[in-house]
């Protein structure tokens, strides 16, 4: 099918002022307007839309290029146009019905043709009772209703909008988009295409099919987004929200390239401290890692190396690199693992302040810790079986894992002194420095907020 608009590499300028030359408004612009679509032209302030639009029109000629219009080359007014404008344009010593029916009259209408169109414009956009009415009689949102009414009564192929909302306080303006959006959805409206001009990107958002992103200084195409929601476009379904932060942010930056691809941000879950591995490296095999490396020159070394001297494929070496990393213990890069300050500390120290360091830096760490201690804090008796812990990992891992991790966290724990664990009745118990109040582990809603 012809579109209805095509815009071929067009340019604008308008003369300087003292022979200067030109000042260029649009650059090279080139799009088509296609039937059954709305399109929106966004842009800041001076990228040349309402230039841009008045060319389609056809009320001023492009510099440069050409305009097709229901597949012929534009040359004056394009007659498949109707132009609703901000200001609504009304001639103040008129009445409704004699607005409407103004362009009519212009292009040869007769009489009772125009006033059946007049009349049945006026019905559409509300405005039943007032065809007498003179315009400062009006409310702002009515005057606009006129407006409206005048460009549908000529039935175009296509309806251009310059800001036509954006004269209206907001509750007016958002009822009558609303009502104009629900003409469109009906298959009510009188025109094949919408075209509008706003800088708003709500708006663009709520009415267009496809928004195109003009940029400034000269006025350019920089990009379209394709708005791929169902009608009536729902304000607040994530998509929505994307596509709006996707226009705020390329129109807020001039640099950025308009590619349209616009994802959708999943919600992040607050992901729960059971759905996190543990390596499985029980703490007596950390400090004797963390007591070779320590005895190397700058506490660091190769790992191929250390899993030589260790007797260790790499493989096995791995869990335990992890977990002092984990810790906060090591760090590694480049093949090399190098103890941090506390690590070093931890290796050389007394057991005792080792297992103070060891709880620290567990606390710090690693949440899953922190929940199981308050947890078992919530409790009166300060205990809780095993299987209740079981069943938290289980929501994440098989149930061998589950008991893998379980036997893990109860090492850390206990040699932590975080907590203690009987075998025989399958219960864990908080220890005493961990139930005090002055100890170190933080309230249960911090942890969760
Ligand atoms: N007839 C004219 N003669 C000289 N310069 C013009 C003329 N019409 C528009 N301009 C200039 O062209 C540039 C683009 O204007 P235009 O009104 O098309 O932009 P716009 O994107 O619609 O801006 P706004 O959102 O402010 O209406 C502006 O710098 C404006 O001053």
């Amino acid at each position: 099918m012809t579109p209805l608009i095509v815009v071929e590499q067009v340019y604008k300028s308008f003369p300087l002022p003292q022979g200067k030359g030109g000042f260029l408004v649009l650059n090279d612009i080139s799009l088509q307007i296609k039937v059954g679509e709305v399109v929106a032209l966004l842009g800041r302030s001076g990228s040349g839309k309402s230039t841009l639009l008045r060319i389609m029109a056809g009320l001023i000629p492009p510099t440069q290029g050409r305009v097709w219009s229901d597949g012929t080359l534009l040359r004056g007014a394009n007659r498949q146009v109707a132009m609703v404008f901000q200001s609504f344009a009304l001639l103040p010593w008129l009445t409704v019905q004699e607005n409407v029916e103004l362009g009519l009259e212009a292009r040869g209408v007769g009489r009772e043709e125009r006033r059946r169109r007049a009349l049945k414009a006026i019905d559409l956009v509300g405005l039943d009772g007032f065809e007498s009415a003179y315009p400062r009689e009006l409310s702002g949102g009515m005057k606009q209703r006129v407006g409206f009414a005048r460009a549908f009564a000529l039935e175009p192929q296509a309806l251009f909008m310059d800001e036509p909302f954006s004269a209206l306080d907001v509750l007016t303006a958002e009822n009558l988009r609303g009502e104009i959006d629900d003409l469109w959805q009906a298959g009510m409206f009188p025109s094949q295409s919408i075209l509008i001009v706003t800088h708003n990107i709500e708006e663009a958002v709520f009415l267009a099919d496809r928004v195109i992103v003009l940029g400034a200084n000269p006025g350019r195409i920089r990009g379209e987004v394709v708005i791929d929601l169902p009608r009536p476009h729902d304000r607040t379904s994530p998509r929505f929200k994307a596509l709006v932060d996707y226009i705020y942010t390329v129109m807020t930056n001039p640099d950025i390239e308009v590619t349209g691809k616009v994802e959708v941000a999943v919600p992040k879950k607050p992901r729960s401290p059971y759905a996190q591995p543990l390596p499985h490296v029980r703490v007596g095999g950390i400090s004797g890692l963390l007591e070779l490396v320590v005895d190397q020159p700058s506490a660091q070394t190769d790992i191929p190396l250390l899993a030589e001297r260790l007797q260790l494929a790499v493989d096995d070496l791995l869990p335990i690199l992890d977990a002092a990393q984990m810790l906060g213990f090591a760090e590694v890069s480049q093949g090399d693992v190098c103890l941090t300050p506390v690590g070093q500390d931890f290796a050389t120290t007394t057991i005792l302040r080792s297992k103070d360091l060891f709880r620290q830096q567990a606390l710090d760490n690693v949440p899953v810790l922190v929940s199981m201690v308050q947890t078992l804090r919530q409790k009166r008796s300060h205990t809780m079986g095993a299987d209740f812990f079981l069943a938290l990992w289980d929501d994440y891992f098989p149930l061998a894992e589950a008991e893998r991790l379980f036997a893990t966290a109860v090492d850390w724990g206990r040699y932590a002194e975080l907590f203690e664990y009987d075998a025989n009745e399958e219960r864990i118990y908080l220890s005493e420095p961990a139930a005090g109040n002055g100890s170190d582990i933080p309230p249960l809603e911090e942890e969760l907020g």
